[in-house]
């Protein structure tokens, strides 16, 4: 019925007379002619300024979707601007009749046509048409914790766009502990032992590099202005003062490896610990701490990489970590490097524990690479239904996908993964779904 796919397209109510609290536009569905007459109107008046009055879902010349969530309506629109079209985002506040053009995060879609539907509180998906399946599929996050976090820091509204990706990785794993424990020296036997198993999330800092250290390996070396700019533009997961320098892991650390089919290993300070625990990033939590304070005071001594000052401000320092190990929540295993090898094998038996993601599972489409025209049909509490625009309907089951939106976890800010897609091999399953 075209009423109720354009309904839950745009979460309007239709047909409401002028003066009631509902968003305006004309839709045009999926491969019908039909042209609804929907017109916004808002306290009684037209909304102003960004009026929301052409949108033809589901067609070649789509340019923008309403999305109602609570007492905001978010439009998603593509604008043409000389030989380059992007999207532009705009937030109508019903409570304060505003518009709010809010901060966009993240790399945007290719920015072609698409359509889109609320899947939850915190995001909306997003398919875009003509490219591959691969890169069709994305997520507006409006409300995930990273976007909570930007608000926060921005002091004003933020929207950030996710890339789905296909598959399921592994859960990247956060090491902490106080400075001179052991964590690198740990993560470098992990590295050597399982090269094409772990990759390293190659932090960002502004403290001078130690002899033997290289930049883009080790740390990636950075001035504090740019890291703060770079901050504040959304580009770090997490970021924290350490000892008197600034130190922060961007999202890109994390995603680089991911990317490369690798379990992405983070050794990074409480502060930073908890921050990655508060955002969308699904991780393990590993504390690592030393036999006895003296123990930790000797091998930081006999590290000698740092000056005595430096030292008593890292042992300091080290007494507050240690007190914070038991937060509640914070950290999901604790490990004493005592002897060395021991604790070795003791980190090495506790990942392989949590071995049950295995690396894409749960992709049935075979050929993502091709090209694909999907538009979004309909959607039910777990799935969402995509239908091919250059099939028909009733005829073409197999030209309809479902999203699986119950296996989604959180990447990092940038990526939602854990996408899986299947074929319908019924046009009944689907209706069934959708009923
Ligand atoms: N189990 C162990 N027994 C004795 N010495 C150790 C042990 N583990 C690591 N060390 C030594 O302790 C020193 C500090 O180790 P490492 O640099 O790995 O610490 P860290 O936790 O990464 O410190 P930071 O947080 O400052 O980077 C190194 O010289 C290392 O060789
Ligand atoms: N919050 C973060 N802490 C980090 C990060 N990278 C490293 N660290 C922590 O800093 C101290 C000191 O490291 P050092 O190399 O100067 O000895 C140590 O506890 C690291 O875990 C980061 O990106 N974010």
């Amino acid at each position: 019925d075209i009423r109720y796919r354009a309904r839950s397209f745009l979460g309007l109510q239709l047909g409401a007379a002028p003066g009631s609290r509902d968003l305006v536009g004309e839709a045009r569905t999926p491969g019908s002619s039909h042209l609804l007459p929907i017109t916004a109107y808002f306290m009684g008046e037209e909304a102003p300024e960004f009026r929301v009055d052409r949108i033809t879902l589901g067609s070649k010349d789509c340019q923008e979707n309403a999305i109602v969530v609570g007492d905001k309506t978010y439009v998603i629109g593509r604008t043409d601007d000389d030989s380059k079209s992007s999207f532009g985002i705009k937030i109508l506040d019903k409570l304060t009749q505003t518009w709010i053009v809010p901060t966009v995060l993240g790399a945007q879609p290719p920015s072609k046509s698409h359509s889109a539907i609320l899947i939850n509180e915190e995001k909306i998906l997003v398919v875009e048409k003509g490219v591959s399946l691969n890169d069709s599929i994305w997520f507006l996050e409006i409300d995930t914790p990273f976007v909570k976090q930007q608000r926060k820091i921005k002091g004003s509204e933020v929207v950030s766009w996710s890339k789905g990706v296909l598959g399921v990785a592994q859960k990247p794993v956060v090491i902490s502990g106080p400075s001179g424990v052991g964590k690198g020296t740990l993560i470098a036997k992990l590295m050597k032992e399982y090269p094409s198993k772990f990759g390293f999330s190659v932090s960002h800092t502004t403290r001078s590099p130690r002899v033997k250290e290289i930049d883009g390996v080790h740390y990636h070396f950075a001035g504090r202005s740019k890291m703060e700019q770079d901050i504040s533009e959304g580009e770090f997961l997490e970021f924290a003062h350490v000892h008197g320098n600034l130190y922060g892991t961007s999202i890109e650390a994390v995603e680089s490896v991911t990317d490369e089919g690798k379990r992405c290993i983070l050794d990074i300070d409480v502060q930073g610990a908890r921050s990655v625990r508060a955002s969308s990033l699904e991780a393990i939590f590993i504390f690592v701490c030393p036999p006895s304070f003296e123990e930790l005071e000797k091998r930081l001594r006999a590290r000698g990489t740092e000056t005595e000052e430096q030292i008593q401000k890292r042992l300091r320092n080290a007494r507050a970590e240690l007190d914070q190990s038991n937060s509640p929540g914070l950290f999901d295993h604790l490990l004493v490097n005592d002897n060395l090898e021991a604790c070795y094998e003791n980190l090495k038996k506790l990942l392989s524990l949590d071995d049950d993601h295995k690396d894409s599972d749960g992709c049935f489409i075979e050929d993502g690479k091709a090209t694909a025209c999907y538009s979004i049909m309909s959607k039910t509490e777990s799935e969402v239904f995509l239908q091919s625009e250059t099939g028909e309907v009733v005829k073409a089951a197999a030209n309809l996908l479902a999203v699986d939106l119950s296996s989604l976890t959180g990447g990092a800010p940038g990526r939602t993964r854990g996408l899986k897609i299947h074929s319908i091999n019924s046009i009944d399953n689907c209706l069934k779904g959708i009923r």
